[in-house]
């Protein structure tokens, strides 16, 4: 047995007293060090482990990782960019040892999955994205780069830690904070001028302002709003498939959505759009999707009649005439909002763990729909909606369950598995990152985004969603990944966007088959295998 892997089955057969943290945490540091040591065998074992592995590399270690990380820190991975760096920030690219990086994930740290403002200490959550980056989409090791910029942290913990890592200082704001962003974009594009940089766990209100500023003129994206979104519509079209009816009646569900933030606005506004693509993409059926969505915050639902109302979630504000029809009234609590509409879906992305009380599952057993869904997308764990087992146990075998973090099935007894998905951006944004990289695209389209989420949604075979089971598991994430990066790669051909990889130019990717679009980037993926040292003549 390989040696760390060996001192990882040590470790758990020594563990007396079960997962708790700090076994989380002693798992992590053996891959840690073994990433440090030899990255060969580490994305090797990461791969052929992948089931056991990510919940451990990502989420939901990946939050404790998060929360010690001034703490865990043995070695730096990834550059750092503070506020002090400011006019400096090119030469510090410039400095950085890879010619090429093909994959960069940066974050501010200012929300941290759903446990808030951890600061510098978030750069674990751009290594464990990249790390599925390798894993998953074969994004060749030596070409990814975690990045932090630290503007501060308004974490009153953090400010006082003698071990913090970063900035002790309040967050920067407004125009300063936005100089800083824009200064390294331009650096990183600079130097590597077909780098993609996917945004990560940015606070929504820059998330979608970062979003608008850079997508028509840098290769980017943000996977809290679009790759979210993108696995989120996957998985509500199959939910409505698990019904036995066909993808095209999505337009009918009624979807109640607790959390308004990047997350949840993302969900609502891209897959109010693929219903009203569905419907004719007009402005009648803009106006019938928009109608499907019920969208509750932390002040309840929220209506039109909201004071200070966040502009994002404006669109989706419920109007007047519908609320006295509906009985229901501004900052009606989910409770409320549950039994009045009856559902077909329950959307968390609230990050407040046990929000889908006992009171609320009960109200969705009088879901119109014949198979309730409930995502409980938060996280990590603890963040979680609800669990599978509250799900299965209140509502009954019917429900189809999904959530962002890692859950077992639940045995429902004779024979019966109540099966627990896992709905995370995880399936999507490394095939993003890689469709774009391979087609060369100057941007992330929506239609680029759409094909990827269509491509999950149609990987999941008939057999599988009537029994539930709405998302892959993880051991075929290679496999899904090459399937939406190959999606993703003809999309941005015949949007026009796609300029090549290497020697493959755009004329010649225009050419290739859908199964030659698959094998060319399969071929294109990097395999833990260690480099030859001698030539050998065949
Ligand atoms: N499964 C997945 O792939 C993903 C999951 N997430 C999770 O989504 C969660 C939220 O992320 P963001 O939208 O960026 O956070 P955010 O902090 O911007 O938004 C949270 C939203 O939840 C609302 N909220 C708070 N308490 C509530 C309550 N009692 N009832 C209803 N709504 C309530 C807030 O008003 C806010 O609108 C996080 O836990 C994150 O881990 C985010 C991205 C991907
Ligand atoms: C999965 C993810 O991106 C999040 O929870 O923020
Ligand atoms: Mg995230």
């Amino acid at each position: 047995m390989v040696q760390p892997v060996g001192d990882l089955k040590r470790l758990e057969q020594n563990a007396r007293d079960g997962p708790s943290d700090t076994y989380q945490l002693a798992k992590w540091r053996i891959l840690n060090r073994l990433h440090d040591r030899n990255e060969t065998m580490y994305y090797k074992v990461l791969i052929d482990n992948i089931e056991e592995y990510a919940p451990i590399v990502y989420t939901l270690t990946v939050g404790a990782v998060c929360q010690n990380y001034s703490g865990l820190f043995r070695r730096p991975r990834g550059m750092y960019f503070s506020a002090e760096d400011r006019g400096e920030m090119m030469s510090m690219v410039y400095n950085w040892p890879a010619d090429q990086v093909d994959m960069i994930v940066v974050t501010d740290g200012s929300r941290i999955l759903g446990l808030g403002d951890l600061g510098v200490q978030g750069i674990g959550i751009a290594i464990g994205k990249l790390d599925l980056y390798v894993a998953a989409a074969g994004i060749n090791p030596q070409r990814v780069l975690p990045v932090m910029i630290d503007v501060g942290t308004n974490n009153e913990k953090l400010l006082k830690d003698p071990l913090y890592l970063g900035l002790q200082e309040h967050r920067l704001e407004g125009e300063e904070y936005v100089e800083i962003i824009d200064e390294f974009m331009e650096a990183v594009f600079s130097r590597w001028p077909n780098v993609i940089v996917q945004f990560e766990d940015f606070q929504s209100k820059w998330a979608f302002r970062l979003l608008q500023r850079y997508r028509k003129t840098y290769r980017m994206f943000n996977d809290d709003v679009q790759g979210t979104a993108g696995v989120a519509i996957a998985g509500l079209l199959g939910a409505v498939r698990a019904q036995g009816r066909p993808m095209i009646d999505f337009p009918k569900q009624k979807i109640v959505v607790a959390g308004a933030g990047s997350a949840g606005i993302g969900v609502v506004n891209a897959a109010s759009r693929t219903m009203a693509r569905m419907l004719g993409n007009n402005e009648v059926a803009f106006e019938s999707a928009r109608s499907q969505f019920w969208i509750v915050d932390a002040h309840g639902l929220i209506t039109e009649e909201r004071v200070d109302i966040d502009p994002d979630a404006r669109p989706f504000a419920r109007r007047k005439s519908e609320l006295t029809h509906q009985g229901l009234n501004e900052g009606a609590s989910l409770i409320e909002v549950v039994k009045k509409v009856k559902p077909d879906v329950i959307l968390g992305l609230s990050a407040v763990g046990g929000l889908f009380s006992k009171e609320v599952l009960e109200a969705l057993k009088d879901s119109s729909s014949s198979r309730p869904a409930i995502f409980a997308m938060s996280n990590p764990t603890k963040n979680a909606e609800c669990t599978p087992e509250e799900a299965f146990s209140i509502i009954g075998e019917k429900v189809v369950f999904s959530s962002g973090s890692p859950f077992d099935d639940v045995d429902l007894g004779d024979g019966k598995i109540g099966h627990s998905n896992q709905g995370n951006n995880m399936y999507l944004f490394p095939g993003i990152g890689l469709g774009t990289l391979l087609s060369g695209a100057r941007i992330v389209s929506d239609g680029m985004l759409q094909a990827a989420a269509e491509r999950l949604a149609s990987y999941m075979k008939e057999e599988e969603v009537l029994q539930g089971i709405i998302y892959p598991p993880t051991s075929r994430i290679r496999d899904i990944t090459k399937e939406v990066a190959a999606a993703v790669v003809r999309e941005a051909v015949a949007e026009d966007l796609a300029e090549g990889y290497r020697d493959m130019d755009a004329r010649e990717l225009a050419r290739l088959s859908e199964e030659e679009t698959v094998d060319y980037v399969k071929n294109n993926m990097w395999n833990p295998v260690y480099p030859t040292v001698v030539y050998k003549k065949d």
